[in-house]
């Protein structure tokens, strides 16, 4: 005789029974993945061919499109490079900006610099601060000298940051065109943590923002307002350059310092700052006089952020900082 609890137990199994054939097999839901996964590879590619945010393979080509070289590890012999270079007895001038509490960047960029920087080779820094007696006494190594400029602080940190473009043009006007055969200007809240030397010299050589390496170039923080001589409009670009690494002949260098400088000047009697003050125009700047020479973010990276695969080495990096102690403004 068939009680309640039998027929709950036939009526269990039943369902069970039911479920178990109703249930694909393994190799269906694998089938089924496959499908699903391929699906959503295919559309993220032709996001990124759509180029909406991200893309950038090419930012790892040794190349850019208009086959000026992107300098970084394996793309150069070192030992040959800064063979070729010595024997032509070059001067690089190296300006460096350290106004008010960034003067304590000066004594790891100065040692760092000594270990890395263009050794072997002749090296003048020129350092430009409103604190000389704050300039550290750091050994230098043969053939390298330091010159330090006296210049007025500025209230904000961006009008430092910005009049750094008509100081390196007054500079290369009255010193550098006879007393250097290259120039960089970088930024001094730095550290140098590998070889950077003869591989990097070129016309004019920009490097690319490692926070930006593999964006679409819509996504760049490029200046987008057109009232201001920085504007770039959306579907222009090729790479985003960090303001803290601006290098090359130095009537090439005069050029690029005395056009933004003008840029800048237009903007202020405007009232308008641009996005991110002189890198905006140095932007605007490279996007229409090509750089010749492209480094590559192991020149210029920032230790917030952990090494990627794709970066073989550290050469430069921004360091920590606390922006509300070393900044005068927020
Ligand atoms: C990694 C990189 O590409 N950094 C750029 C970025 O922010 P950063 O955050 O790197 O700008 P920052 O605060 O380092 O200022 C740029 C430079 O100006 C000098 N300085 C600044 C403030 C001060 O009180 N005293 C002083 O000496 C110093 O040389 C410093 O290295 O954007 C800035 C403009 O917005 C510059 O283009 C920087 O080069
Ligand atoms: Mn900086």
């Amino acid at each position: 005789m068939l009680n309640a609890s039998h027929l709950l137990t036939n009526e269990a199994l039943h369902s069970k029974k039911r479920t178990q054939t109703q249930r694909p097999k393994i190799s269906v839901w694998f089938c089924r993945f496959g499908v699903w996964f391929r699906c959503l590879s295919v559309r993220f590619q032709k996001l990124c061919d759509n180029k909406d945010f991200v893309c950038k393979k090419s930012n790892f080509l040794p190349m850019a499109p208009w086959l000026a070289p992107i300098v970084r590890e394996g793309t150069f012999d070192p030992t040959l490079i800064d063979a070729i270079y010595k024997k032509q007895n070059i001067t690089i001038a190296t300006a460096v900006f350290a106004l008010g509490k960034y003067t304590q960047f000066l004594k790891d960029f100065l040692e760092s610099a000594e270990q890395n920087y263009f050794v072997g080779f002749r090296v003048h820094y020129y350092v430009f601060t409103d604190l000389p007696e704050l300039v550290p006494a750091v050994k230098l190594g043969e053939g390298r000298q330091l010159t330090v400029l006296t210049v007025a602080s500025s209230n904000r940190w961006q009008e430092i940051s910005l009049r750094r473009m008509e100081r390196l043009e007054k500079l290369i006007e009255s010193r550098l065109v006879n007393e250097a055969d290259y120039v960089f200007s970088l930024d001094v809240d730095t550290k140098f943590y590998g070889r950077w030397g003869a591989e990097t010299l070129g016309r004019l050589v920009g490097a690319i923002h490692p926070w930006f390496y593999k964006t679409h170039h819509d996504w760049f923080p490029y200046e987008r307002r057109p009232e201001s001589q920085a504007y770039i409009p959306y579907s222009e670009g090729d790479y985003y350059y960090g303001g803290a690494v601006i290098g090359g002949l130095p009537k090439d260098v005069y050029q690029l310092a005395k056009t933004c400088k003008e840029r800048l000047d237009i903007d202020a009697a405007k009232s308008i700052e641009a996005a991110w003050q002189e890198e905006s125009h140095l932007n605007k700047y490279f996007l229409y006089n090509k750089p010749s020479k492209l480094l590559s973010p192991e020149y210029l990276w920032d230790n917030i952020k952990s090494k990627p695969q794709e970066i073989k080495i550290i050469r430069f990096s921004q360091v920590n900082k606390n922006y509300y102690e070393v900044r005068p403004n927020p």
